[in-house]
Protein backbone atom coordinates (compact mmCIF):
# COMPACT_ATOMS: atom_id res chain seq x y z
CA UNK A 1 0.00 0.00 0.00
CA UNK A 2 1.62 3.31 -0.86
CA UNK A 3 1.84 5.97 1.73
CA UNK A 4 0.27 9.65 1.23
CA UNK A 5 3.22 11.84 -0.47
CA UNK A 6 3.39 15.38 0.23
CA UNK A 7 4.66 15.95 -3.44
CA UNK A 8 2.85 15.35 -6.15
CA UNK A 9 3.49 12.28 -8.33
CA UNK A 10 4.46 14.80 -11.30
CA UNK A 11 7.29 16.56 -9.24
CA UNK A 12 8.78 13.09 -7.74
CA UNK A 13 8.96 11.90 -11.29
CA UNK A 14 10.54 14.89 -12.82
CA UNK A 15 13.29 13.34 -10.29
CA UNK A 16 14.72 10.42 -11.82
CA UNK A 17 15.95 7.02 -9.42
CA UNK A 18 18.89 7.00 -10.65
CA UNK A 19 19.84 10.56 -9.18
CA UNK A 20 18.35 10.03 -5.94
CA UNK A 21 20.44 6.64 -5.70
CA UNK A 22 23.77 8.20 -6.88
CA UNK A 23 22.65 11.11 -4.40
CA UNK A 24 22.19 8.33 -1.82
CA UNK A 25 18.88 9.52 -0.83
CA UNK A 26 15.95 7.25 1.28
CA UNK A 27 13.27 6.28 -1.27
CA UNK A 28 10.21 8.92 -1.07
CA UNK A 29 6.93 7.83 0.99
CA UNK A 30 4.88 7.40 -3.22
CA UNK A 31 8.15 4.89 -3.26
CA UNK A 32 7.41 2.92 -0.80
CA UNK A 33 5.31 -0.49 -1.54
CA UNK A 34 5.39 -2.37 1.33
CA UNK A 35 5.64 -1.76 5.08
CA UNK A 36 8.83 -3.02 7.02
CA UNK A 37 6.63 -4.61 9.28
CA UNK A 38 4.78 -7.08 7.24
CA UNK A 39 6.86 -10.12 6.58
CA UNK A 40 7.64 -10.88 3.37
CA UNK A 41 10.31 -12.37 1.84
CA UNK A 42 12.88 -10.46 0.39
CA UNK A 43 14.94 -13.54 -0.95
CA UNK A 44 12.80 -15.62 -3.33
CA UNK A 45 13.79 -19.47 -3.80
CA UNK A 46 15.13 -19.89 -7.15
CA UNK A 47 12.97 -20.91 -9.71
CA UNK A 48 13.20 -24.39 -11.96
CA UNK A 49 12.22 -22.82 -14.93
CA UNK A 50 12.86 -25.01 -18.06
CA UNK A 51 15.55 -24.69 -20.25
CA UNK A 52 14.66 -25.02 -23.47
CA UNK A 53 17.14 -25.24 -26.66
CA UNK A 54 15.27 -23.51 -29.77
CA UNK A 55 17.64 -24.94 -31.94
CA UNK A 56 15.82 -28.48 -32.10
CA UNK A 57 12.99 -26.48 -33.40
CA UNK A 58 14.57 -24.93 -36.30
CA UNK A 59 14.74 -28.49 -38.36
CA UNK A 60 11.73 -29.65 -40.12
CA UNK A 61 12.05 -32.86 -39.74
CA UNK A 62 10.39 -34.26 -36.46
CA UNK A 63 12.86 -35.87 -34.51
CA UNK A 64 11.83 -37.90 -31.10
CA UNK A 65 14.16 -34.92 -29.62
CA UNK A 66 12.21 -32.02 -30.56
CA UNK A 67 8.99 -34.05 -29.40
CA UNK A 68 10.33 -34.13 -26.28
CA UNK A 69 11.81 -30.86 -26.25
CA UNK A 70 7.60 -29.83 -27.39
CA UNK A 71 6.38 -31.50 -24.86
CA UNK A 72 8.77 -29.77 -22.47
CA UNK A 73 7.83 -26.19 -24.03
CA UNK A 74 3.89 -27.05 -23.69
CA UNK A 75 4.34 -28.08 -19.93
CA UNK A 76 6.37 -25.30 -19.09
CA UNK A 77 3.85 -22.71 -20.46
CA UNK A 78 1.10 -24.36 -19.00
CA UNK A 79 2.79 -24.58 -15.75
CA UNK A 80 5.15 -21.66 -15.38
CA UNK A 81 3.87 -19.30 -18.30
CA UNK A 82 7.59 -19.25 -19.71
CA UNK A 83 10.64 -20.32 -19.88
CA UNK A 84 14.42 -19.98 -20.46
CA UNK A 85 15.16 -20.17 -24.35
CA UNK A 86 18.28 -20.96 -25.15
CA UNK A 87 19.64 -22.40 -28.93
CA UNK A 88 17.99 -19.25 -30.10
CA UNK A 89 20.55 -18.17 -32.71
CA UNK A 90 22.04 -14.71 -30.82
CA UNK A 91 25.87 -15.32 -29.87
CA UNK A 92 26.87 -14.77 -26.42
CA UNK A 93 29.29 -11.87 -27.75
CA UNK A 94 26.26 -10.39 -29.23
CA UNK A 95 23.86 -10.74 -25.85
CA UNK A 96 26.89 -9.07 -23.99
CA UNK A 97 27.16 -6.13 -26.32
CA UNK A 98 23.25 -5.41 -25.85
CA UNK A 99 23.95 -5.41 -22.17
CA UNK A 100 27.12 -3.46 -22.56
CA UNK A 101 25.40 -0.86 -24.13
CA UNK A 102 22.13 -0.41 -22.11
CA UNK A 103 24.54 -0.08 -19.30
CA UNK A 104 26.47 2.97 -21.03
CA UNK A 105 23.39 4.63 -22.12
CA UNK A 106 22.09 4.60 -18.35
CA UNK A 107 25.30 5.88 -17.19
CA UNK A 108 25.68 8.82 -19.49
CA UNK A 109 24.94 12.29 -17.62
CA UNK A 110 21.24 13.38 -17.13
CA UNK A 111 21.48 15.89 -20.21
CA UNK A 112 22.11 13.30 -22.58
CA UNK A 113 19.34 11.30 -21.07
CA UNK A 114 17.17 14.23 -21.51
CA UNK A 115 16.99 14.54 -24.83
CA UNK A 116 14.93 11.78 -25.33
CA UNK A 117 12.95 12.53 -22.18
CA UNK A 118 9.24 12.18 -22.14
CA UNK A 119 6.26 13.98 -21.32
CA UNK A 120 5.03 12.52 -18.00
CA UNK A 121 1.75 11.49 -19.49
CA UNK A 122 3.75 9.94 -22.47
CA UNK A 123 4.51 6.25 -22.85
CA UNK A 124 7.68 6.68 -25.27
CA UNK A 125 10.49 8.07 -24.08
CA UNK A 126 13.06 8.20 -21.39
CA UNK A 127 12.17 8.22 -17.66
CA UNK A 128 9.37 6.57 -15.71
CA UNK A 129 5.76 5.15 -16.87
CA UNK A 130 3.04 7.72 -16.97
CA UNK A 131 1.67 8.74 -13.13
CA UNK A 132 0.10 5.88 -11.76
CA UNK A 133 -3.01 5.92 -10.15
CA UNK A 134 -4.15 7.79 -6.78
CA UNK A 135 -2.74 5.56 -3.99
CA UNK A 136 -0.36 3.39 -6.47
CA UNK A 137 3.33 3.31 -5.97
CA UNK A 138 6.26 4.63 -8.05
CA UNK A 139 8.64 1.94 -9.13
CA UNK A 140 12.53 2.44 -8.38
CA UNK A 141 13.66 2.06 -11.72
CA UNK A 142 14.25 3.88 -14.98
CA UNK A 143 13.75 3.05 -18.44
CA UNK A 144 13.78 4.13 -22.16
CA UNK A 145 11.01 2.80 -24.46
CA UNK A 146 10.91 2.40 -28.07
CA UNK A 147 8.41 1.65 -30.53
CA UNK A 148 10.81 -0.67 -33.07
CA UNK A 149 8.50 -2.53 -35.49
CA UNK A 150 6.39 -2.07 -37.86
CA UNK A 151 9.36 0.40 -39.16
CA UNK A 152 6.94 3.29 -39.83
CA UNK A 153 5.73 3.63 -36.13
CA UNK A 154 9.22 4.36 -34.63
CA UNK A 155 9.88 7.74 -33.36
CA UNK A 156 13.74 8.79 -33.90
CA UNK A 157 13.91 11.45 -31.75
CA UNK A 158 13.36 9.05 -29.03
CA UNK A 159 16.51 6.67 -30.42
CA UNK A 160 19.13 7.95 -28.57
CA UNK A 161 22.22 9.02 -30.81
CA UNK A 162 24.75 8.06 -27.63
CA UNK A 163 26.07 5.86 -27.28
CA UNK A 164 27.19 6.06 -30.93
CA UNK A 165 26.65 1.67 -31.58
CA UNK A 166 23.10 2.11 -29.59
CA UNK A 167 20.85 2.78 -32.72
CA UNK A 168 22.86 -0.17 -34.77
CA UNK A 169 22.77 -2.63 -31.75
CA UNK A 170 18.73 -1.85 -31.16
CA UNK A 171 18.18 -2.61 -34.96
CA UNK A 172 20.20 -5.84 -34.90
CA UNK A 173 18.63 -6.91 -31.62
CA UNK A 174 15.44 -6.53 -33.41
CA UNK A 175 15.91 -8.18 -36.20
CA UNK A 176 16.96 -11.44 -34.02
CA UNK A 177 13.69 -10.99 -31.76
CA UNK A 178 11.83 -11.41 -34.98
CA UNK A 179 13.81 -14.51 -35.60
CA UNK A 180 13.03 -15.89 -32.39
CA UNK A 181 8.87 -14.75 -32.36
CA UNK A 182 8.37 -17.06 -35.28
CA UNK A 183 10.15 -19.61 -34.17
CA UNK A 184 8.83 -19.82 -30.47
CA UNK A 185 5.47 -18.94 -32.30
CA UNK A 186 5.75 -21.82 -34.80
CA UNK A 187 7.06 -24.67 -31.83
CA UNK A 188 4.04 -23.09 -29.32
CA UNK A 189 1.45 -23.86 -32.07
CA UNK A 190 3.04 -27.21 -33.30
CA UNK A 191 3.01 -28.00 -28.90
CA UNK A 192 -0.58 -27.68 -28.80
CA UNK A 193 -1.23 -29.95 -32.63
CA UNK A 194 -1.77 -26.66 -33.77
CA UNK A 195 -1.31 -25.61 -37.22
CA UNK A 196 2.20 -24.06 -37.63
CA UNK A 197 1.35 -20.44 -38.24
CA UNK A 198 -2.07 -19.94 -36.52
CA UNK A 199 -0.25 -17.86 -33.98
CA UNK A 200 1.58 -15.76 -36.26
CA UNK A 201 -2.01 -15.22 -38.23
CA UNK A 202 -3.47 -13.69 -35.34
CA UNK A 203 -0.15 -11.09 -34.82
CA UNK A 204 -0.63 -10.37 -38.25
CA UNK A 205 2.01 -8.91 -40.98
CA UNK A 206 2.38 -5.94 -38.75
CA UNK A 207 2.85 -7.16 -35.31
CA UNK A 208 4.34 -4.79 -33.08
CA UNK A 209 8.10 -4.44 -31.60
CA UNK A 210 8.45 -2.35 -28.69
CA UNK A 211 11.80 -2.60 -26.87
CA UNK A 212 12.13 -1.51 -23.09
CA UNK A 213 15.55 -0.84 -21.63
CA UNK A 214 14.81 -1.15 -17.88
CA UNK A 215 17.45 0.84 -15.52
CA UNK A 216 17.38 -0.57 -11.81
CA UNK A 217 19.60 1.35 -9.38
CA UNK A 218 20.96 0.27 -6.02
CA UNK A 219 18.19 0.81 -3.31
CA UNK A 220 18.94 1.27 0.44
CA UNK A 221 15.51 -0.39 1.28
CA UNK A 222 15.03 -3.46 -0.74
CA UNK A 223 12.74 -4.33 1.80
CA UNK A 224 10.39 -1.48 1.15
CA UNK A 225 10.77 -0.88 -2.42
CA UNK A 226 10.17 -2.27 -5.48
CA UNK A 227 12.06 -2.02 -8.92
CA UNK A 228 9.09 -3.11 -10.96
CA UNK A 229 5.58 -3.71 -9.16
CA UNK A 230 3.43 -6.62 -9.53
CA UNK A 231 2.15 -7.03 -13.04
CA UNK A 232 1.31 -9.41 -15.94
CA UNK A 233 2.29 -8.42 -19.35
CA UNK A 234 -0.72 -7.15 -21.78
CA UNK A 235 1.55 -8.25 -24.64
CA UNK A 236 1.39 -11.29 -26.59
CA UNK A 237 4.64 -12.67 -25.44
CA UNK A 238 7.76 -10.70 -24.23
CA UNK A 239 11.61 -11.95 -24.11
CA UNK A 240 13.74 -10.52 -21.31
CA UNK A 241 17.19 -10.52 -21.09
CA UNK A 242 18.86 -9.40 -18.37
CA UNK A 243 22.27 -9.30 -16.54
CA UNK A 244 21.82 -9.86 -12.77
CA UNK A 245 19.03 -11.93 -10.89
CA UNK A 246 16.11 -9.62 -9.49
CA UNK A 247 12.96 -10.60 -11.70
CA UNK A 248 10.75 -12.84 -9.85
CA UNK A 249 7.61 -14.92 -10.91
CA UNK A 250 4.63 -15.80 -9.10
CA UNK A 251 3.84 -19.42 -8.68
CA UNK A 252 1.45 -20.90 -6.03
CA UNK A 253 1.55 -18.28 -3.99
CA UNK A 254 5.00 -17.78 -3.54
CA UNK A 255 7.81 -15.66 -5.46
CA UNK A 256 10.53 -17.40 -7.23
CA UNK A 257 13.58 -15.66 -8.56
CA UNK A 258 14.48 -16.50 -12.42
CA UNK A 259 18.12 -17.76 -12.21
CA UNK A 260 20.85 -15.56 -14.67
CA UNK A 261 21.61 -17.48 -17.45
CA UNK A 262 23.80 -14.90 -19.54
CA UNK A 263 23.52 -17.53 -22.83
CA UNK A 264 19.57 -17.27 -22.10
CA UNK A 265 16.78 -15.39 -22.74
CA UNK A 266 13.25 -15.10 -20.55
CA UNK A 267 10.05 -15.94 -22.67
CA UNK A 268 7.40 -15.13 -20.99
CA UNK A 269 3.77 -15.55 -22.10
CA UNK A 270 1.78 -11.83 -22.10
CA UNK A 271 -2.15 -12.03 -21.09
CA UNK A 272 -2.99 -12.33 -25.34
CA UNK A 273 -1.17 -15.93 -25.59
CA UNK A 274 -3.39 -17.04 -22.53
CA UNK A 275 -6.40 -15.39 -24.27
CA UNK A 276 -5.43 -16.97 -27.91
CA UNK A 277 -4.46 -20.65 -26.47
CA UNK A 278 -7.89 -20.80 -24.54
CA UNK A 279 -6.34 -20.71 -21.15
CA UNK A 280 -4.25 -22.96 -21.65
CA UNK A 281 -0.75 -21.23 -21.19
CA UNK A 282 -0.48 -18.95 -18.11
CA UNK A 283 0.79 -15.45 -18.50
CA UNK A 284 2.38 -15.07 -15.37
CA UNK A 285 2.12 -12.44 -12.50
CA UNK A 286 5.78 -11.21 -12.09
CA UNK A 287 7.19 -8.58 -10.06
CA UNK A 288 11.43 -6.94 -9.97
CA UNK A 289 12.85 -6.35 -6.34
CA UNK A 290 15.50 -3.89 -5.36
CA UNK A 291 19.31 -4.81 -4.09
CA UNK A 292 21.20 -2.61 -2.09
CA UNK A 293 25.16 -3.61 -3.86
CA UNK A 294 24.17 -3.39 -7.85
CA UNK A 295 22.41 -1.99 -10.42
CA UNK A 296 20.76 -4.13 -12.29
CA UNK A 297 19.81 -4.20 -16.02
CA UNK A 298 16.74 -5.51 -18.59
CA UNK A 299 15.81 -5.32 -22.17
CA UNK A 300 12.55 -6.41 -22.45
CA UNK A 301 10.91 -7.17 -25.87
CA UNK A 302 6.99 -6.80 -26.16
CA UNK A 303 5.67 -8.80 -29.32
CA UNK A 304 2.25 -7.86 -29.97
CA UNK A 305 -0.50 -8.20 -32.19
CA UNK A 306 -1.15 -5.41 -35.09
CA UNK A 307 -2.67 -2.73 -34.25
CA UNK A 308 -6.84 -3.22 -34.47
CA UNK A 309 -6.44 -6.76 -35.12
CA UNK A 310 -9.04 -9.02 -33.64
CA UNK A 311 -7.40 -11.75 -31.61
CA UNK A 312 -9.10 -14.54 -29.76
CA UNK A 313 -9.19 -18.72 -28.80
CA UNK A 314 -7.60 -21.17 -31.68
CA UNK A 315 -10.46 -22.74 -33.16
CA UNK A 316 -8.61 -25.93 -32.35
CA UNK A 317 -8.49 -25.35 -28.53
CA UNK A 318 -12.07 -25.64 -27.94
CA UNK A 319 -14.13 -28.33 -27.45
CA UNK A 320 -16.66 -29.67 -25.16
CA UNK A 321 -14.34 -30.65 -22.06
CA UNK A 322 -12.68 -27.04 -22.37
CA UNK A 323 -15.35 -24.67 -23.55
CA UNK A 324 -14.34 -21.10 -25.12
CA UNK A 325 -12.98 -19.03 -21.73
CA UNK A 326 -12.31 -15.73 -23.79
CA UNK A 327 -14.13 -13.58 -26.44
CA UNK A 328 -12.18 -12.14 -29.39
CA UNK A 329 -10.59 -8.93 -28.46
CA UNK A 330 -8.96 -6.12 -29.90
CA UNK A 331 -6.20 -3.94 -29.21
CA UNK A 332 -6.26 -5.53 -25.72
CA UNK A 333 -2.92 -3.83 -24.46
CA UNK A 334 -4.35 -0.74 -24.26
CA UNK A 335 -7.08 -2.10 -22.28
CA UNK A 336 -4.24 -3.97 -19.98
CA UNK A 337 -2.57 -0.38 -19.10
CA UNK A 338 -5.51 0.99 -17.96
CA UNK A 339 -5.66 -1.61 -15.39
CA UNK A 340 -1.85 -2.27 -14.81
CA UNK A 341 -1.77 1.97 -13.78
CA UNK A 342 -4.42 1.10 -10.98
CA UNK A 343 -2.56 -2.06 -10.01
CA UNK A 344 -5.26 -4.59 -11.25
CA UNK A 345 -4.96 -7.37 -14.07
CA UNK A 346 -7.32 -6.82 -17.04
CA UNK A 347 -7.67 -10.41 -18.22
CA UNK A 348 -11.31 -10.54 -16.47
CA UNK A 349 -12.23 -8.14 -19.28
CA UNK A 350 -11.63 -10.54 -21.82
CA UNK A 351 -13.49 -13.54 -20.49
CA UNK A 352 -16.62 -14.32 -21.87
O1 LIG B 1 13.35 -6.33 -15.68
C1 LIG B 1 12.84 -7.43 -15.87
O2 LIG B 1 13.47 -8.48 -15.76
C2 LIG B 1 11.37 -7.54 -16.22
C3 LIG B 1 10.79 -6.34 -16.86
C4 LIG B 1 9.30 -6.46 -17.04
O3 LIG B 1 8.64 -7.27 -16.47
C5 LIG B 1 8.63 -5.52 -17.96
O4 LIG B 1 9.30 -4.59 -18.46
O5 LIG B 1 7.40 -5.70 -18.19
FE1 LIG C 1 6.62 -7.46 -17.33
Amino acid sequence: MAQLSPLPAEILLSKRVQEMSLNGEQPPPLYICRHADTVEEVSAQLSPLSIIDLSLFSSSTPCTKQQQELEKLRSALCSWGCFQAIGHGISDTFLDKVRQVTREYFKQPMEEKKKQAKKVDEFEGYGADPVPAEGQFLDWSDRLFLDVYPEDRRKLVFWPERPESFRGILEEYSLKMKMVTELVSKAMANSLNLEENCFLNQYGERAQYQARFNYYSCCQRPDLVLGLKPHADGSGYTIIMQDEEGLQVLKDEKWFTVPKISEAVLVLMGDQMEIMTNGIFKSPVHRVVTRTERERISVAVFYTPEVNKEIGPEDGLINEERPRIFKKVKDYADIHWGYYQQGQRALHTAKV
